[in-house]
């Protein structure tokens, strides 16, 4: 594997029950990437995800983070994982669940202290820091759910939706911080059904029913199919509306 390879992932096969949800998938994330996965609602994007953060396991295939197959919990404090359903404590206030996952990711002390003003002020909820979670609107909610991936500058990025329920403006404000953390070398896979936010990614991969049906940077893809849209580009390829 070379260093630059991040992510890695070969002949991916997954089902549920019957269901064959992912058929043999294969790419390949470099160091300080911005990756999408670009699909329609239920083309396997969040089971994929899931797989690269080492939630669920593949049926077969294999898939390598940092060179470590997965799943392997060795990687728990280089992976940040942001999942489309908020995985939060609604009776502890922002504090405590950052407190929580902090201290799981074995920050402490000043250096606790200062990453959770810095994500905080990120998603600009420092004047709710100390309120419960239970009173969060669901923006709000996602916008901690964030938080707390970004909370130990993990390596490795995975978000599934990130800006779902995110107002314009911070969402804007949300992919420049994306932007920069890859410049500063992490690697970011971001699933989205939003064209323009696909337009950011520097790689692609269109994703239909469970099969990879082109990747490449969004200009590239373009190129190649003559469309002046991601969108275009998606039709073009034979999928369905996204
Ligand atoms: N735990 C599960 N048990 C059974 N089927 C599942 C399970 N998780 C996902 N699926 C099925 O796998 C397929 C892919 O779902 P997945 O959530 O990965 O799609 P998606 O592209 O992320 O969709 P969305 O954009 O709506 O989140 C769907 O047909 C879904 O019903």
């Amino acid at each position: 594997m070379n260093t630059s390879l991040k992510v890695q992932v070969t002949n991916v096969c997954k089902s549920f029950e019957n269901n064959l949800v992912l058929q043999n998938i294969n790419l390949d994330v470099n160091e300080g990437e911005i990756f999408g996965l670009l699909g329609p609602s239920g083309a396997g994007k969040t089971t994929l995800v899931k797989m690269i953060a080492g939630i669920n396991n593949a049926d077969s295939g294999t898939i390598r983070v940092l060179n470590v197959l997965m799943p392997n919990l060795s990687l728990l404090k280089k992976v940040g994982f942001m999942a489309q359903s908020n995985a939060l404590y609604g009776e502890l206030t922002a504090l405590e669940n950052l407190d929580f996952f902090a201290a799981i990711y074995g920050l402490r002390g000043s250096i606790r202290k200062a990453r959770i003003d810095s994500v905080m002020d990120l998603v600009k909820l420092t004047e709710n820091l100390r309120k419960p979670v239970s009173q969060y609107s669901g923006g709000m909610k996602r916008r901690l759910s964030l938080a707390i991936s970004l909370l130990h500058e993990p390596e490795i990025l995975i978000l599934d939706e990130p800006t779902v329920g995110i107002d314009p403006v911070l969402r804007q404000s949300v992919w420049n911080e994306l932007k920069r953390l890859s410049e500063n070398g992490t690697t970011i896979i971001v699933t989205t059904h939003v064209m323009d936010e696909a337009e950011k990614c520097e790689r692609l991969a269109l994703l239909q029913d469970g099969h990879i049906i082109a990747t490449g940077s969004p200009e590239e893809l373009k190129e190649k199919t003559n469309a002046s849209s991601i969108e275009e580009v998606f039709l073009q390829y034979g999928g369905a509306d996204v």
